[in-house]
């Protein structure tokens, strides 16, 4: 049975602006209160999915969640209407305000890791939701999203979707940003790689400066879950001296696809180690892997992340050889833009580039592959999840003119405290859910 990788894009929220909430990346911080374009910002999502799905790649789109989150602030302990609770906390705690108005749950490669069934022991889909444990604007993401996933996935002969691991620490989660696999075709039994950044027990090196998000402990409770066996898993650790360089996620220092594993050279801790196992585990399934290594001689960990070379999408195309989907940061940068020139020239699997202007995403640190969740399906599965958020021109039409009418063109965290915008994202995403065909699955939909 064919199967595809359908990427889910988050389709960014009305409330999208820049807040400097994340300590480690260093494209939120750095781009604190600076003005935002909420409804630039979701058409230049759009049509990256649009793009793509007509270069003939499944597409699919996940609802953005409510925003400003005013039962957050109730528990927070700030009272009264709706109005008020939102005008205390900007007076008294703007940066808990920004927090709950988020709009970081755009950048799905967050929302969960997924486990195709070929992979599986019981062979379903597995999905284990993210918790996102290291920033608090990211953690409250979770309960919309596991909803927004088993209104999708709901059908369990196929799926399974696990709840978020434990709100500690000790088992930080950062989902898909940390997980790659490999395999020949996508369909095929492939080998999970799963990438922290530190122990929780206190063994081993760790960042000094910036946070390692990821835990080891939680990567090994989602193999668990997912019912990953030893021979289809490899646990590796991400280079503690990137993280301190401003790499928070792995999936800003390598991308994989298929059987090929794009990464720079200080990607992991323990390199050859790491690249042999991968090596030997594949080829135990019949599998050549293929490892594109980019020396730090032909571009630098900053210059990587400043550009997001490797929070690109690498996508199989039907003829079997594969397209890189990159920031046009990438193209403004003259050493990282001849490093591409000269790679697709040079015989390897990737033959082709394709650009996108994301620069409203990118300004906080989410890239093309932050972007969208890849989701292997089978046949059977593509027809067992909910139909209405697979990209076509049609939902296309009808989102960019939702989008048109809801968004606002112009946003700083001070907006947040308006009223007005806590009503238009509910207007907004009570009409979403029906265009989507999801049903109820925001709290105020629910009478919270
Ligand atoms: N995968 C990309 C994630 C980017 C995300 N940025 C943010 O949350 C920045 C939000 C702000 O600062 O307004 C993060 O760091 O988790």
């Amino acid at each position: 049975m064919s199967a595809l990788e359908v990427n889910f894009d988050g389709l960014v929220g009305l409330t999208h602006h820049y807040a400097g909430l994340s300590f480690g990346n260093v494209a939120s911080t750095s781009n604190k209160a600076a003005v935002a374009n909420p409804k630039l910002a979701a058409l230049q999502g759009l049509a990256k999915m649009k793009r793509l799905a007509d270069l003939g790649f499944a597409q699919a789109v996940l609802p953005p969640h409510e925003r400003p989150q005013v039962d957050l602030l109730r528990r927070l302990g700030f009272a009264g209407s709706d109005a008020q609770v939102l005008a205390q906390a900007a007076r008294q705690a703007p940066a808990l305000l920004s927090a709950v108005g988020s709009a970081s749950a755009m950048w799905t490669a967050n929302a969960a890791t997924v486990s195709p069934s070929a992979d599986t022991r019981d062979g379903r889909v597995h999905l284990t939701v993210a918790n996102l444990n290291n920033k608090f604007h990211r953690a409250s993401e979770a309960t919309t999203t596991e909803a927004i996933l088993k209104a999708i996935f709901a059908d369990e002969r196929h799926f399974a979707v696990h709840s978020a691991l434990p709100q500690v620490a000790q088992f930080g989660d950062e989902g898909a940003a940390n997980h790659n696999r490999l395999s020949r075709q996508h369909g095929e039994a492939g080998v999970e790689l799963f990438v922290y950044g530190r122990q929780a027990d206190g063994q081993g090196v760790a960042p000094n400066r910036y946070p390692a998000r990821q835990t080891r402990e939680a990567s090994e409770a989602v193999i668990r879950l997912h019912g990953l066996s030893e021979d289809n898993c490899v646990l590796a650790q991400q280079h503690p001296e990137v993280i301190d360089l401003g790499v928070f996620h792995n999936d800003v220092i390598a991308v994989s696809n298929g059987p090929v594993l794009f990464h720079h050279q200080r990607a992991f801790w323990q390199t050859e180690q790491t690249l042999a196992e991968l090596g030997r585990k594949l080829a135990a399934q019949g599998t050549e892997f293929v490892p594109i290594m980019v020396p730090d001689r032909a571009v630098s960990v900053s210059d990587a992340v400043q550009t997001y070379l490797f929070n690109s999408q690498l996508l199989t195309r039907p003829d079997g050889k594969m397209l890189l989907v990159v920031p046009q940061e990438c193209r403004e940068h003259a050493g990282v833009w001849r490093y591409l020139s000269e790679l697709v020239q040079s015989g390897c699997p990737i033959d082709a580039l394709e650009v996108f202007d994301l620069r409203e995403s990118m300004r906080n640190g989410g890239g093309p592959a932050c972007l969208r969740l890849r989701v292997v399906l089978n046949e059977a599965e593509r027809a067992a999840m909910a139909p209405g958020v697979l990209m076509n021109d049609a939902l296309y039409g009808r989102l960019t003119t939702w989008v048109e009418r809801h968004y606002r063109d112009r946003l700083s965290a001070e907006d947040l405290a308006d009223p007005q915008l806590l009503e238009e994202n509910r207007r907004a995403l009570d009409e979403l859910t029906g265009i989507l065909g999801l049903g109820s699955i925001y709290p105020f939909q629910q009478g919270a």
